[in-house]
């Protein structure tokens, strides 16, 4: 028998903090059209005539921030992550890594599964939360590429991941090192979305940003909703670790653009806490399995500097999910269910 395919897919970085590197990846990113979700016309002049130009060189910057040794933090984890999976995996087992954007290519990877003549490939968007504009897309580009080989081998696909138990559990053992019962309040900070990213979730119309609780639960009608998964995450790793409801809040950051993104903005919330005199923000950012610009930079760095000049004293955030080997489990239960 063949040995068994697992494609791990994370988002990408650049090739290299340089500006034309930078380049490059934004702009594989943005003209995805399940990223800037406008016709292509628009999108075409909004990304290469604008957002490209002026975002590159400022991005460049703040990823020669967080470019160390090892490159991007983020390709560095997800490497180590594919490597530990296989270890765990064993023989029978052929795991691959990919990022949607950038090297090493979906592309490639699959390539190299096809050469190593698996019976089958698992494939799993390294998102705990579903998006169409993350998971979405990874799980669109590897349906058109299998879709076009000779022979269409059983293939599937994780789609979220948001209440793993393993993952919960790896988030509060992160949390506990740095006392949570010490700080003022919680944040659990996710990657932002455009509103019309999570409205376009909801198949009834009726339901999505309908009220100001429609996250809250997670139901039949928003079970893909990216901020209703998200919310869930948040509530089961607050439930892990004790912490009640007034003593946390769910936010969102990395807002692009002028449209309105999912609400509370993370800015606003640090502005809020700030005013009632809230000194030490303990954050999770718990939408991604390893840390990256999101995390080291715009949290680390960024929020910390914001939440000082707004009178707070610390703004501290809970390591991501990185290597840590009960994370590793879990991808190896996802690869076996
Ligand atoms: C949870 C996963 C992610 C979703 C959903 C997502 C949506 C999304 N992102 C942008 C724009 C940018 N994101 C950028 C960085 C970035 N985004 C994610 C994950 C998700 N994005 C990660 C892991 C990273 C960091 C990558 C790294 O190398 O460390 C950037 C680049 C940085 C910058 O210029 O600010 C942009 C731009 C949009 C528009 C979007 C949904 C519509
Ligand atoms: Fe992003
Ligand atoms: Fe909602």
């Amino acid at each position: 028998m063949g040995k068994k395919g697992v494609l791990l897919v994370n988002l990408g970085t650049p090739d290299s903090p340089e500006v034309p590197s930078v380049r490059k990846y934004l702009d594989q990113f943005l003209m995805d059209e399940r990223v800037i979700d406008i016709p292509k016309f628009n999108r075409t002049l909004l990304v290469k005539g604008i957002i490209v130009p002026f975002r590159s060189p400022k991005t460049s910057k703040l990823y020669k921030e967080i470019w160390n040794e090892n490159g991007s933090p983020l390709l560095h984890y997800s490497k180590i992550q594919a490597k530990l999976l296989q270890e765990k995996l064993g023989d029978d087992y052929h795991v691959e890594l990919a990022m949607r954007y950038q090297s090493p290519s979906i592309e490639s990877a699959l390539a190299n599964l096809k050469a190593g003549l698996v019976e089958s490939i698992k494939v799993i968007p390294m998102f705990p939360q579903y998006a169409s504009a993350s998971s979405g897309s990874v799980m669109q580009l590897v349906m058109e590429l299998v879709s076009k080989w000779q022979t269409v081998p059983p293939i599937s696909f994780i789609n979220s991941f948001h209440d793993n138990k393993q993952m919960i559990e790896v988030f509060a053992e992160n949390a506990r090192k740095h006392q949570p019962e010490s700080y003022d309040h919680v944040l659990f900070s996710f990657h932002g979305l455009p509103e019309r990213q999570l409205l376009k979730c909801d198949h009834t119309g009726s339901f999505c940003l309908k009220s100001s609780d429609c996250c809250e639960t997670l139901s039949d009608t928003n079970k893909f909703c990216y901020s209703a998964q998200g919310h869930d995450t948040a509530r089961l790793l607050a439930k892990e670790l004790g912490i009640s409801k007034e003593n946390y809040t769910v936010c969102f950051q990395s807002r692009l653009g002028k449209e309105p993104w999912v609400q509370p903005y993370t800015t606003d919330v640090l502005k809020k806490l700030a005013a009632e005199g809230k000194k030490r923000l303990l954050v999770f950012s718990p939408a991604f399995v390893a840390d990256c610009l999101e995390t080291l930079y715009e949290i680390t760095v960024e929020y910390h500097e914001e939440f000082k000049t707004l009178g707070g004293e610390h703004v501290q955030l809970v390591e991501s999910l990185n290597d840590h080997p009960k994370f590793i489990e879990a991808l190896e239960e996802m690869v076996k269910a």
